[in-house]
């Protein structure tokens, strides 16, 4: 009945008129929400990029902000005040702040200053990801950053083997053959494999459809976001539900295999607290770690088994697209390097001498004493990080945020972060910022150690190991939500730079193949081939006789 009043209602007016009055709603709504709705940055903070008021200024700064970024850098950033990066539609403008500003803003209480908030307007969180709550309220997160790092020690000699699986088919097994490896496909078929060993292990980790989904699901955010991006404020509810519904697709393809998995784990798990004594050891993987966590802390509201499934596509997102990405540049530094300055050497004989005084490369202690190919990963995390701002968080403070040092005020709303790319490449920061120096921060410490007491804090600036970060290393964020993934990320990547040098010949390549970017985020070069020969048996853990 309301239907038919409906359409007869709309025959009377016209196609001409609700075509109009359409164009006027988007305009109207499109005013409202991308300039009286949005938070205003103070006026006293510089802007860098287009006129902040003009009406095309957001849809022709996509393009620009990388520039705009470095501009406000130079001019603002270090000079130690902080300036205001043009934004992109559908999104705000960000706050890009000071290295001198880090240890307040990481001091900030997440009521004040939240890293959720801003993750779930960056990442789409409304739209990309199957239930608003793995966005809101992250649980996995918590999950991750209370028991990866204890667990995944335990877990390295089957990581190892399982890099050793992926490299064989990869990269083939029959010694002294020369092949042309693709090498984007080779990160990406090893590289998401790796991180679902961690999250739902094997045999799942190594399904095709499998991987194919969790992959697809992680480039749908992507796209989602940039449809965010770009879409005028009063669309975006539609456009970006729009981009995200073949997530829905990969993520139903996921729990295929994962809901079985998790109700099994849950019904094990639950049997074994009602019989201890029942002979069954929990799997060490991602899904043991989170039940343990809930069960402990009570949350039985966490362990909706389909709820879980959903949980799992933030941690892919954060894991695959970075780590792929992180191996290629890793391999790309290494072998466009001038084969004279012999780094592969360097790393190749320090993995053996490992190797001899260990008998393996997938222990916590074997891993530690690899200082040289720990610093070929960092330098080139930091030489190529895949993207130029990161540590954003939002203000979520209703009386806003208040900074004294430079005295501004961010109302709730506001967006900060650093423009991380920036420091990484500045020369008053590192040496030859644009170079790849393998060595930089293994060197460093060999330097220091080498020294007395009094001129050790002289020598602190470029040390550290994968995981350490500081005002001079943004790649994982700092504080207390770093990226809680990165122990895990650094035992892999050195644990597959070992095996590549040890097992294989690599070619050099004339010239590093260049990324480009797209906004501020890194475009992988994904046309590069290598040639790489097996060089023999394959080595690196005695226990299952491979060396
Ligand atoms: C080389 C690989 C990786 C890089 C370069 C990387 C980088 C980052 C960065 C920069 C952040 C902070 C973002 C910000 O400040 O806004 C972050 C957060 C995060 N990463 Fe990673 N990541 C890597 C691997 C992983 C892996 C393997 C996992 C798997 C569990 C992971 C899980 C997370 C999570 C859960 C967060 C959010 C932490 C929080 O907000 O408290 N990452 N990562």
């Amino acid at each position: 009945m309301f239907y038919d009043k409906v359409v007869t209602e709309l025959r009377e007016l016209g196609v001409r008129h609700v075509l109009l009055a359409l164009l006027v709603y988007l305009i109207v709504a499109t005013v409202w929400l991308n300039y009286f709705r949005q938070p205003r940055c103070p006026k006293s903070i510089p802007h860098v990029g287009q006129d902040p008021h003009g009406w095309l200024s957001p849809i022709r700064g996509f393009g620009k902000r990388l520039e705009w970024a470095k501009e406000g850098y130079e001019k603002y950033n270090k000079h130690n005040r902080t300036f205001v990066l043009s934004r992109t539609p559908g999104s705000p403008n960000d706050l890009v702040l000071p290295r001198s500003q880090l240890a307040w803003f990481v001091e900030q209480p997440d009521s004040v200053l939240s890293t959720t908030a801003a993750h779930y307007r960056m990442l789409a969180g409304a739209y990309a990801f199957q239930d608003h709550r793995v966005m809101t309220e992250v649980y996995q997160e918590h999950v991750v950053h209370k028991l990866l790092q204890r667990n995944v020690k335990s877990m390295l000699p089957d990581l190892w083997d399982e890099i050793t699986i992926v490299l064989d088919e990869q990269l083939g097994t029959e010694p002294g053959v020369w092949r042309d490896v693709k090498l984007w496909n080779m990160v990406s078929n090893t590289m998401p494999r790796i991180a679902h060993m961690m999250f739902v292990g094997r045999p799942v980790c190594r399904i095709p459809e499998y991987l194919k989904a969790v992959a697809g699901h992680a480039l749908g955010v992507a796209s989602c976001m940039w449809f965010r991006d770009m879409t005028p404020a009063a669309l975006v509810p539609l456009v970006a539900r729009l981009a995200a519904l073949p997530n829905w697709i990969f993520w139903r393809r996921t729990a295929k295999y994962t809901l079985p998995m998790v109700r099994r784990q849950l019904a094990d798990m639950e049997r074994k607290l009602r019989e201890p004594e029942w002979e069954w050891q929990p799997p060490n993987n991602f899904w043991t770690w989170y039940i343990r966590v809930a069960l402990e802390e009570g949350r039985l509201d966490q362990l909706d088994p389909v709820l879980m499934t959903k949980r799992l596509m933030p941690l892919n997102f954060a894991s695959i697209h970075t780590s792929t990405l992180t191996a290629l540049s890793l391999i790309l530094d290494l072998v466009s390097s001038d084969p004279k300055r012999g780094y592969l050497d360097a790393i190749r004989s320090e993995v053996a001498q490992v190797l001899r005084e260990h008998g393996t490369l997938c222990s916590k202690e074997a891993l530690a004493k690899l200082h040289k190919t720990d610093s070929a990963v960092r330098e080139s995390i930091r030489l190529s990080n895949f993207a130029q701002t990161l540590l954003h968080k939002e203000v979520v403070a209703p009386e806003g945020l208040t900074n004294e040092a430079e005295g501004w005020h961010a109302p709730k709303g506001t967006l900060l972060c650093f423009a991380s790319g920036c420091i990484h490449h500045d020369p008053d920061v590192y040496d030859s910022p644009w170079e790849y120096d393998p060595f930089r921060f293994s060197r460093a410490q060999e330097e220091q150690e080498a020294r007395s007491d009094g001129e050790r804090k002289v020598f602190r600036k470029h040390q550290g190991s994968i995981v350490t970060t500081g005002d001079s290393y943004l790649a994982f964020g700092h504080g207390k939500h770093a990226c809680p993934g990165r122990f895990f990320a650094a035992y892999v990547m050195k644990m597959l730079l070992a095996c590549l040098v040890i097992n294989y010949e690599i070619k050099p390549l004339e010239r590093r193949p260049l990324y480009e970017w797209f906004g501020m985020v890194m475009i992988p070069p994904t046309g590069t081939s290598i040639q790489v020969r097996r060089k023999g048996k394959r080595k690196g853990r005695k226990e299952k006789g491979c060396i």
